[in-house]
C-alpha cells in the first residue's frame, strides 16, 4: 500500500458547460458530479486526506453538498484561485505538512470515473519515479499547422494527458513555485516539472478512455451512459 494525498479541483466556473451554475454540482443519476468524484477517493483506502479546491461564491453550497452526502468530516476545504494552475498550487500550500517524498495527486473535480487501481497505479509510480501523469493514446489523425504548411503526427508518440497526475509533495510544491514566481502557465501540472525540471523524468500510466472531464454538455450523454454500464456491471 502506497499511501497519498489528494488536491480535487472544483474553483472553476463550467463556463463550457453552459449550465448556469459551477458543473460541480450538476445531477448524474443519484448524486452530483464532484460527490461522484469524491467518492472515488473517500472509498479508496491507500487516500489520507482529501484537499478540495473550491470558489468562495460556492462555499455555503458546497459545505451543504458534502453535509447532504455525509463528507463534510473527510474534506479540507481550500479557496481557489482565477486559474487551475493557481488553484492546484493554494490545494498544495494548504497541505499539513507531511514527508517530502509523500505522493500527492491533483485531479480534476470534473473527472468523476477515475478508477481505483489507476489510482494504486499511479501512487506506486509516484513513490518511485517523482512524477507521473494518467493518459491514453490519442485515436484521431493530428495535424500540426504552422502559416505555411501542415503535417502529419506519429501518433504512436501522442497521449492525452488526464488527471490525477501524482508527484513527490517536494518537487510539485517546488515547480508551482517556479511558475507562480515567473508567471508561467502551463494547461497541466506535469508540464511544470517539464518547464523547470527537464531533468526530471515524467512517466505515464495508460489510463481509461473513460476518465473523461465533462466540460460540454454532450459530455454528459457520454457521462449517463457511462454510469449506465457502470450499473449493469
Ligand atoms: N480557476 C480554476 C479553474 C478550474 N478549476 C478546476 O479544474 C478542473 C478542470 O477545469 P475545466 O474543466 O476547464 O473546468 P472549468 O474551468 O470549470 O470549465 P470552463 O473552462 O468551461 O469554465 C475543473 O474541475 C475545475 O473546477 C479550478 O479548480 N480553478
Ligand atoms: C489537466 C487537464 O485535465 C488534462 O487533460 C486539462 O488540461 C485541464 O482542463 P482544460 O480544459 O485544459 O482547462
Amino acid at each position: 500500500m502506497v499511501e497519498y494525498h489528494v488536491i480535487v479541483l472544483a474553483a472553476g466556473q463550467g463556463k463550457r458547460m453552459n449550465a448556469g451554475k459551477n458543473k460541480q454540482f450538476i445531477q448524474l443519476q443519484d448524486k452530483p458530479l464532484i460527490v461522484h468524484t469524491l467518492m472515488n477517493f473517500i472509498q479508496d483506502e491507500w487516500c489520507q486526506s482529501i484537499y478540495m479546491v473550491i470558489s468562495q461564491e460556492d462555499q455555503l453550497a458546497m459545505e451543504g453538498l458534502l453535509k447532504e452526502h455525509f463528507l463534510f468530516d473527510h474534506v479540507h476545504l481550500v479557496h481557489g484561485g482565477k486559474e487551475r494552475q493557481e488553484s492546484g498550487y493554494r490545494g498544495i500550500k494548504a497541505i499539513q505538512p507531511v514527508q517530502p517524498d509523500a505522493v500527492v495527486m491533483i485531479h480534476d473535480g470534473a473527472r468523476p470515473f477515475v478508477e481505483k487501481k489507476h489510482l494504486h497505479q499511479l501512487a506506486v509510480t509516484a513513490k518511485e519515479e517523482k512524477a507521473v501523469l494518467l493518459a491514453v493514446q490519442v485515436t484521431d489523425t493530428i495535424k500540426r499547422k504552422t502559416i505555411d504548411s501542415v503535417e502529419t503526427l506519429d501518433r504512436s508518440f501522442l497521449w492525452a494527458a488526464q488527471t490525477p497526475q501524482a508527484f513527490h509533495y517536494s518537487l510539485i510544491k517546488k515547480v508551482h513555485e517556479m511558475a507562480n514566481d515567473q508567471e508561467f502557465l502551463g494547461t497541466d501540472d506535469a508540464s511544470l516539472v517539464e518547464e523547470f525540471m527537464p531533468e526530471q523524468q515524467v512517466k505515464i500510466v495508460e489510463g481509461s478512455y473513460q476518465n473523461v472531464k465533462l466540460t460540454t454538455p454532450e459530455d454528459l450523454l457520454r457521462a449517463e451512459l457511462i454510469l449506465n454500464k457502470k450499473g449493469e456491471a
